[in-house]
């Protein structure tokens, strides 16, 4: 993991050619919703690895069928909060958890409006009690604006004061990163990599197109 130089605490695996494999293919226009949820479940995987090399680790005395000796375990993965944002981060929670196993999970829907004013509405907000110990996720493949994030980081710092906020993220407009730490200087942001810029509809270039469009559908309305 790479921490990029024009902010504090935001990191990128543009050093990781697997995690630069998996995310080739989420970005390819051929990739269709079944290996493109998949991929994301990967990334989930394994971006949740890569975090706990960044968390508090203990020693504790183990007796193995031989002798005593020392082992460890990774204290801060017992104290998480994941927050999914809907839709998109449905499949990176499946993988995040599969390593944060301990989590509790806290689902909130956020639907961003059209340009210029990307209005978000937040309909459904559900997260647990927060505690000083715990470390918060929050998953959303795409930071873009930046607008959802702020929102989501809003309402879950009502739930108590935790430990660290993290994004766990596959692709952020350098815009949208520089909002987010403006309004919440205490994030930290991991995602895959950090792209050029935004369109003029909001969307990350080269990027991956719409993540929630691509792993579940185009919505229709009636
Ligand atoms: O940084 P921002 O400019 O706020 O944009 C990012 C948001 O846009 C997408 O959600 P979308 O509103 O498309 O909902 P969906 O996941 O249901 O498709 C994405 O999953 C992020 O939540
Ligand atoms: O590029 C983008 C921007 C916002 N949301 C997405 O899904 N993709
Ligand atoms: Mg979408």
């Amino acid at each position: 993991m790479i921490e990029d130089r024009r902010w504090k605490g935001v990191y990128s695996f543009e050093d990781s050619p697997f995690i630069m494999e998996i995310l080739t293919e989420l970005r390819d226009e051929r990739t269709g919703p079944i290996p493109f949820r998949k991929g994301l479940v990967k990334l989930g995987r394994y971006m949740a690895y890569e975090l706990t090399k960044t968390m508090e680790v203990e020693e504790v005395p183990i007796k193995t069928p031989l002798e005593e000796t020392t082992g460890v375990i990774v204290r801060d993965r017992r104290n998480v909060v994941i927050i999914t944002v809907l839709r998109a981060a449905i499949p990176l929670m499946e993988g995040l958890i599969k390593v944060l196993d301990h989590a509790r999970v806290g689902i909130v829907s956020a639907s961003r409006g059209k340009a210029p004013k990307f209005e978000i509405e937040m309909k459904y907000v559900k997260v647990p009690q927060v505690k000083p110990e715990d470390t918060v996720i929050i998953a959303d493949p795409m930071i873009a604006t930046g607008s959802t994030l702020i929102r989501v980081l809003d309402e879950v710092k009502k739930y108590g004061k935790a430990k660290r906020y993290v994004i766990v993220g596959v692709l952020a407009a350098p815009e949208g990163i520089s909002r987010i730490k403006e309004a919440h200087p205490d994030v930290e942001m991991f995602v895959a990599a950090i792209d050029r810029e935004l369109n003029d509809h909001g969307y990350i270039l080269p990027g991956l197109g719409d993540a929630g469009d691509r792993a579940f559908g185009a919505p229709i309305k009636v």
